[in-house]
Parts: structure tokens; sequence; C-alpha cells
């Protein structure tokens, strides 16, 4: 059989009783697109060669995908699942100067330095800031949440961090896009992978859904859900699915202009409020299981926070009152009191937070500054000036920089990896289309060779909704005290038992839990600190799966291997049944008892 090369592949097509003349049968022999019978064999042979090569080249991504994710995740717990960057607002002060991780207050001839991850100086661009982010929201695509806080004084630039300028795009545009350009990397994983958005506020006390349609973007009541197996999840709260980074945009304009805003005497466009952007990943579960299991989805979020200015209310609501540091403090606790029934599923083992606290360098603001600085200390979990030895330092140093080689190595080989991964496509479909044109339909792809493990749904997942209860594993700052626990229980909650519970109780209580803390703690004070040192958090137990990592890395109390084997995932489809209950007050039940103390 022969093809005339300008007639359309028809497969099967006989010559009619007109047939053209030979001369057009010796052209069409001619074409590429023509097939000899005895060739077919060797051209199915090929594309079954071609299936298996891609089949072996995908099998070799997800093994160096895997690598580099564990890389990554190892170099993150290395540097501390809670770090605090502190960026300073640029002011032309010399109160506060810095250096890469360190925060030096000089005032009446005191002087005190605070230390933290790192610190941003006036200067620091947009940029600088999120290059220091981004492994952070990277971890997210791997399946960790991820919480990103942006906390301090008002007026020293949290929303500035956060949400930028359009020129100056801040952390959330930034990361929403690097989400999508990640997964638009990853090939197949990449497009497995779902996102949607949420965004809300809590303001004088409401959650306020961010995203929902005009009418009821007014106060409205929003229930807190706990899943059986700790997964939260905001009932009613809008969550569009968005496929880039032009529809995400969208929505988060949307949210922002719904956002409350306004005047104060500190801040011409201060946010009363706290605001939350939410972006879910959401993978296919692993692990087979049948139909039903295949439906559900692994997610893990990634929520991006701009706290409310954290000392309003003694600056404007009180007006005149001296700073009095363990107030502020409280007032911090208790903004991130507000948060801790909705985050509480993603502040536990293998989530990564990260605060960053922003300060002015104004002598004006130095009381403030100050607290914000201890809030930070606090938070990054070190109570005294004392840091981690120089010793272990360097060696931390030296594991972070072989398991980023390790990731860049990764990184790499995953590069050409997806050059060869095309090349070989591009030659399948060449064959495929041939075959086509021959007729004879081409061996079927193949699943990949190996388990179709999805590269994010392996090992240790601690982000995506765990089953273990939650609660147990919030970051220090965040967790309850005697009191508090003696009050929930009153209220209901037994043994810590995950059940359906609404914002009101559980919020109100870690409100006032924050509350009596620091106000049962001495003010603090620019000389006096103690307590333990930090040393603990880079202790990682295990060994053996970085084998060749230089022996420094892997002796003492510090090593780049980390496991975790308490970060079970849950399916999102889990929900709890609504209660149809509002929350309301603890903000401003909290701020009843603030104005009862100035
Ligand atoms: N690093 C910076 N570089 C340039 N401008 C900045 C920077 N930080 C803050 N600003 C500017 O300072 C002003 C106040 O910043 P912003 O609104 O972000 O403060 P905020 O901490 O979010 O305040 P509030 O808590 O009251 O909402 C804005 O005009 C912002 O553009």
């Amino acid at each position: 059989m022969f093809l005339i090369a300008d007639e359309p592949a028809s497969p099967g097509l006989e010559p009619s009783e007109g047939s053209p003349p030979p001369l057009c049968r010796r052209e069409a022999y001619l074409d590429v697109n023509v097939v000899p019978e005895q060739d077919r064999d060797e051209q199915q042979a090929a594309v079954s060669r071609l299936l298996g090569r891609i089949s072996e080249l995908k099998s070799k991504q997800r093994h160096l995908e895997g690598r580099r994710r564990e890389a990554l995740n190892r170099i993150l717990d290395i540097k501390g699942s809670i770090r605090v960057f502190c960026r300073v607002r640029p002011n032309s002060s010399s109160t506060v100067t810095t250096g890469s991780e360190k925060v030096t207050i000089r005032s009446a001839g005191a002087r005190k330095d605070f230390r933290v991850d790192r610190v941003f100086p006036p200067e620091a661009t947009q940029e600088e800031v999120f290059s220091e982010v981004e492994p952070i929201v990277r971890s997210a695509i791997d399946g960790h949440s991820v919480c990103v806080f942006a906390y301090g004084q008002t007026g020293t630039g949290k929303t500035y961090t956060m949400e930028g300028t359009a020129h100056q795009p801040g952390i959330v545009p930034c990361a929403m896009k690097q989400l999508f350009r990640e997964a638009s990397s990853m090939d197949d994983a990449g497009s497995s992978l779902t996102f949607s958005m949420s965004m809300l506020e809590i303001y004088m006390g409401s959650l306020r859904d961010l995203l929902g349609p005009k009418a009821s973007s007014a106060k409205s009541s929003l229930n807190i859900q706990t899943g059986g197996g700790g997964c939260v999840e905001v009932e009613g709260l809008t969550e569009v699915r968005v496929v880039d980074f032009k529809q995400a945009s969208h929505w988060y304009a949307k949210g922002k202009r719904a956002r409350t805003t306004s005047w104060t005497s500190v801040n011409e466009a201060s946010s009363r409020s706290h605001c939350l952007t939410r972006i879910a990943v959401g993978r296919p579960a692993s692990g087979g299981g049948g139909a039903a299991r295949a439906a559900e989805e692994l997610v893990s979020k990634l929520w991006m926070v701009d706290l409310g200015g954290s000392e309003r209310l003694l600056k404007t609501g009180a007006k005149g009152q001296t700073m009095d540091e363990g107030k502020a403090i409280n007032l911090s606790l208790s903004a991130l009191g507000d948060l801790t029934q909705i985050l509480k599923d993603s502040l536990g083992v293998g989530s990564k937070v990260l605060m960053l606290v922003h300060i002015s360098s104004s002598e004006y603001d130095i009381g403030e500054t100050i607290c914000s600085l201890l809030f930070a200390r606090r938070a990054r979990g070190v109570d005294s000036g004392e840091e981690a030895s120089e010793e272990l330092r360097q060696r931390k140093e030296m594991c972070i920089a072989e398991l980023n080689w390790e990731m860049k190595d990764a990184e790499e080989g995953l590069q050409k990896l997806r050059t060869h991964l095309r090349q070989a496509e591009d030659q399948l479909q060449e064959k495929k289309k041939k075959l086509l044109l021959e007729g004879s339909p081409p061996a079927r792809d193949g699943d990949p060779k190996g388990s179709p493990e999805s590269p994010q749904s392996g090992g240790d997942k601690g982000g995506a909704c765990r089953s273990h209860h939650p609660s147990s594993s919030l970051p220090r700052f965040m967790t309850s005290t005697v009191c508090s626990r003696q009050r929930r229980s009153a209220a209901g909650e037994v043994n810590g038992k995950a059940r359906p519970a609404r914002i009101k109780n559980l919020s109100a209580v870690d409100f006032s839990l924050s509350q009596s803390r620091s106000l049962l703690e001495p003010p603090s004070r620019l000389s006096s600190y103690g307590g333990k040192s930090r040393t603990a958090k880079v202790e990682a137990g295990g060994g053996g799966r970085f084998k060749s990592l230089p022996p420094l890395c892997v002796q003492g109390n510090l090593s780049c291997n980390s496991t975790d084997s308490r970060s079970p995932t849950l399916a999102r489809s889990r929900k709890v049944s609504a209660t149809p209950l509002s929350w309301r007050a603890p903000v401003s039940l909290h701020r009843r008892r603030m104005s009862d103390l100035t």
C-alpha cells in the first residue's frame, strides 16, 4: 500500500479504480510518511524501546526529586522549624544597628543585642527578603504545611513585606508565582497538583471571608471545624481553585480590596485586622486502595499572615500610656491566640513556621521595638542571650553546605533528565504518528516502571493533615498553660481528643492563657534574661541516609539526617458536620481586658 504525499493520512486507504499514474506512485514511495510493510515490526519495537526509556527516565526523575526534597527538608530542619527573621523599616536613626543575624538596640548609654535567624536592614529589597523565604515556601510544594507570619508594631512594614506594591511585590505574590513555577517544572507530578486559595481576616473578633460574594463580605459567621484526624476547616470559607499565577493574582487582589483598612494616627493605611491568605496544595494520596482511595487528596497548606499592628491599643487606643513591655508582649501573644485554632493543623510536627518581626529604628519607638524583639526571642525558643556554641554553629553551616550541594546536584540532574525526557517523548510522538499513518496502532503507553508514587507523597509529610493531635505539637509560643487547659476541659474538650470545635470556646481560652501568662511574668528588662539555649533544636538522631556526607555531618549532636515517623497524613475529604454557631468576641474580650489594665 502506498500513500500519496498530499493526501490525508487515512489508514487502510486502498488505491481506487482511477489510481494515480505510476509517476505519482513513485513520488509517494519517497515520502517520509510511508512505512514499508517490513519496517512495521521495527517501528513497533522502537516505540516499545522509547516507552521503556521514558519510564526509566521518569523513575530517575522521581528519585532525584526525592533527593532534592529530602535535602531541602533537612536544611530547613537544621535551620530550625521555627525561624525568626527581623526586618528593620527604613528610618533615619542610629538606635538600631544590624548584623546578619543580630540586632543591637542602643539607648541612654545602654545596649542590648538580640539574635534572630536573619536580619534585613532598612536597605534590604523585597527580592532579598523573598530569597530567604523561598525555600520555606517551596517546602509547601513538597507536602509540608508552612506558616509565614508578619508581626510587629503598626507602620513598621508588615503589609509592605507581605503584599508589597505593584512594582515591589511582597511575599504573597512572589510565593504564588513560585508555587506555579515549581509545579510546572515538575512535569507529571506537577500536573497532578491542585491549588486552591482562600483569604480571611479576623476583624473585631469575627472571621470574615475575603473571597466570598459581595453579600457575604459583611461580617459573617464562619465556624472552625476540627476533623477526627486534626484537620482544621473553616466551614463556609470560600475556596477557589486556581490553575495559574494570573488567576491567583486576580483573587488575591479581590481579597485585598475587601480587607478592612482605616486611618489611625500612627499609620495612614493601618490594617485593623489580621489577614490570612491560604494556598492549599493538593496531591493524590498514594498507596492505591481502589477508586475511593484514589479520589482522596492530601493537602498541605501555605498560610501567609499579616497580623494587625502589635501595639495599636497601647498607642492609639490608650493614648499617653507609658509603654509596658509585659503588656505589649501579652498583646502580641494574644494576636497569635486569635489564630491558634485556625492554624493548629499547620503548626505541628513537620510544619515550617517563619515569623517576620518588623521593627522601627526610631528612638521614639524603642519600647515597641524591644517588645517585638523579646517576642521574637520567645518565638524562636531562645530565652537567653546565649547562643549555640561556635563549634555547633560551624557544624550546622557545614551540614547545610553539604545539603545545599546535594540539592543543587539533584536539581542539575533533574534539569538534564527533563531535556532527555523531552527528546524521548518527541521521538515517541514521531514514531507513533508514523505507525498511525501506517495503519497499525502503536504499543500502548505503559505506566512508568516501578511505583507510580507521587514525588510529594512519600516520606514525612508533616505538613499535610495529620492524624496526631496537632495541639500537642504547637510551637511553644502558641501552646496553652495549665490554667487554659483547665478552662478548656471545663468547656468540654476532654483529654485533648479532637472533636468538632467552635473557635469561640477555644480561642477565648487561648487568649486568656496568653494574657494571664504574660501578666504573671515580670516585665522584661534590657538586662536580665535567663533560660535554655536552642541547641536541642538541631540535635537530630538517625543516620545513614546521607552516607556520602562527611563524618562531621553525622557525628556529635548534629546530623544532617532527620526522620520523623510521626507525621501520617490525612485525606482532606474527612469533614465533620457543621455546628451552626458563630464565634465572636475573643478580640474584643481581650481588648476590654487590656483597657482595664491601662
Ligand atoms: N522596607 C520598606 N521600604 C519602603 N517602604 C516601606 C518599608 N516598610 C514600610 N514601608 C512603608 O511604610 C508604610 C507603612 O507600612 P505598612 O502599611 O506595611 O505597615 P504595617 O506594619 O502593615 O502597619 P499596620 O500594622 O498598621 O497595618 C507604607 O507606606 C509602606 O509602603
